[in-house]
């Protein structure tokens, strides 16, 4: 059994890795509207002056975590072909998140948009483009829901040899804070997703791969209602045990709110370093950038979004997008919390996206919310 002290030197070293990317992404990346903040900076604390007034603690740049390959398409009915995953992982690549969500490992027949995933981390390994952009510090991950899917994870994205090393660095686990969810998403319930996720982050981990934990259904739940915070923070617990280097707290119905995400957040800190807390928030009652912000002011740093805005779980009854990254970008302009994204490339990528799933997506977005904060 591994001993506490070895598992908190695992964890911490995933945990530098990561601040070592943000770090290197901040200097030589490019940077985001850094213009919108004055910084200062002494060895150990950082203060910052940002576009919101008031001076804050600053928990570094954020580190955006793209999931449109993976969330953002699969429930769309027109289904990406390979190439055209490819193509736009291209695009998303280029716009330089700190790491995409490249596919997921569930059964095709009930998410038929996510076939092909071995196939497509095979393109993903002979891309140059994905070579280029890795030496970056860029990541790529997928979706595991359990040891059936955690086997497939591994034969697409393992190393093959020197010349062919990993093409996929971490999985994704879920586990949804409420049964009904829970039964609907994955067929297990609480405990025995639980159960699941443990052995597959215990496998993943051993052969090297990084694990990102989410709680889904951390705020509300279509068949359940508010969700009981105990249970989600049980589920923080599990994943801390597993050495997740991310825990992310998901509104997966996209009907919270920032007072919520105050609450929410500010006990799974009491848990985990919000340094290594993440949000994914979905935007049914248009709040996602004010959640986003709660949680940012907070210190939250690890954001999910999707191009456009595009997303949503094939198990919630009429499912909303995830939060756009423009949104993102906009909250992270208005607190001035630098980030590594091309903002013009991102637009390739939203028309790239639109034209192939035929309808339009979210642009770069002005928020009210922010408007009337500026006023
Ligand atoms: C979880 C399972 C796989 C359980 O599926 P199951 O049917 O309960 O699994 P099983 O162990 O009973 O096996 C039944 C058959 O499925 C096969 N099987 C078993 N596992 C796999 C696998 N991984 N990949 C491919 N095939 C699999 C298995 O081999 C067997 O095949 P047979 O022997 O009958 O031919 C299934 O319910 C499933 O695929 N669910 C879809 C989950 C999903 O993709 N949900 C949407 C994403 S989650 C989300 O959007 C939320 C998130 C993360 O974004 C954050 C948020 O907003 O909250």
């Amino acid at each position: 059994m591994m001993s506490l002290a070895s598992k908190a030197g695992r964890a911490g070293r995933a945990w530098k890795a990561l601040q070592t990317r943000s770090l290197s992404a901040a200097t030589t990346d490019k940077v985001g509207p850094t213009s919108a903040s004055t910084s200062t900076s002494t060895s150990t604390t950082t203060t910052t002056t940002s576009a919101a007034g008031g001076t804050k603690e600053d928990h570094g740049p954020a580190h955006l975590y793209d999931v449109t390959p993976r969330d953002g398409i699969q429930n769309e009915k027109t289904v990406l072909s390979v190439d055209q995953k490819i193509q736009l992982l291209e695009l998303i690549a280029e716009s330089n998140p700190s790491a995409i969500e490249v596919c997921s490992f569930v059964r095709e027949d009930l998410v038929p948009a996510m076939a092909g995933a071995a196939d497509l981390c095979d393109a993903l390994r002979e891309s140059e483009w994905a070579k280029a952009a890795k030496g970056r510090g860029m990541r790529f991950g997928g979706l595991v829901p359990n040891l059936r899917g955690y086997e497939s994870f591994r034969k697409a994205g393992m190393a093959r040899g020197a010349d062919s090393p990993a093409v996929l660095d971490f999985i994704t686990c879920l586990v949804s804070c409420t049964e009904s969810h829970s039964k609907a998403n994955v067929r297990m319930s609480i405990k025995d997703a639980m159960a699941m996720t443990q052995k597959v982050a215990q496998s993943a981990t051993s052969d090297g791969f990084g694990v990102r934990g989410y709680a889904s259904l951390a705020f509300e739940c279509p068949f359940e209602g508010i969700v009981d915070m105990d249970v989600v923070l049980r589920v923080v617990d599990m994943y801390m045990g597993v050495d997740a280097e991310v825990i992310v707290l998901a509104d997966t119905l996209g009907q919270t709110n920032p007072e919520h995400v105050y609450q929410l957040v500010t006990r799974a800190a009491r848990h985990f370093p919000i340094e290594r807390l993440g949000l994914h928030m979905h935007n049914a009652n248009s709040r996602a950038a004010e959640n986003v912000m709660a949680g940012a002011e907070l210190g939250v740093r690890h954001i999910d979004s999707s191009i456009g805005g595009a997303g949503g779980c094939n198990f919630i009854p009429d499912a909303k997008g995830n939060i756009s990254t423009e949104a993102v970008l906009a909250v992270m302009a208005h607190l001035g919390i630098p980030h590594s994204m091309d903002e013009s490339a991102m637009q390739r990528a939203n028309a790239f996206l639109a034209k192939s799933l035929s309808r339009e997506l979210e642009g770069p977005t002005k928020l009210d919310f922010l408007q009337a904060a500026a006023n």
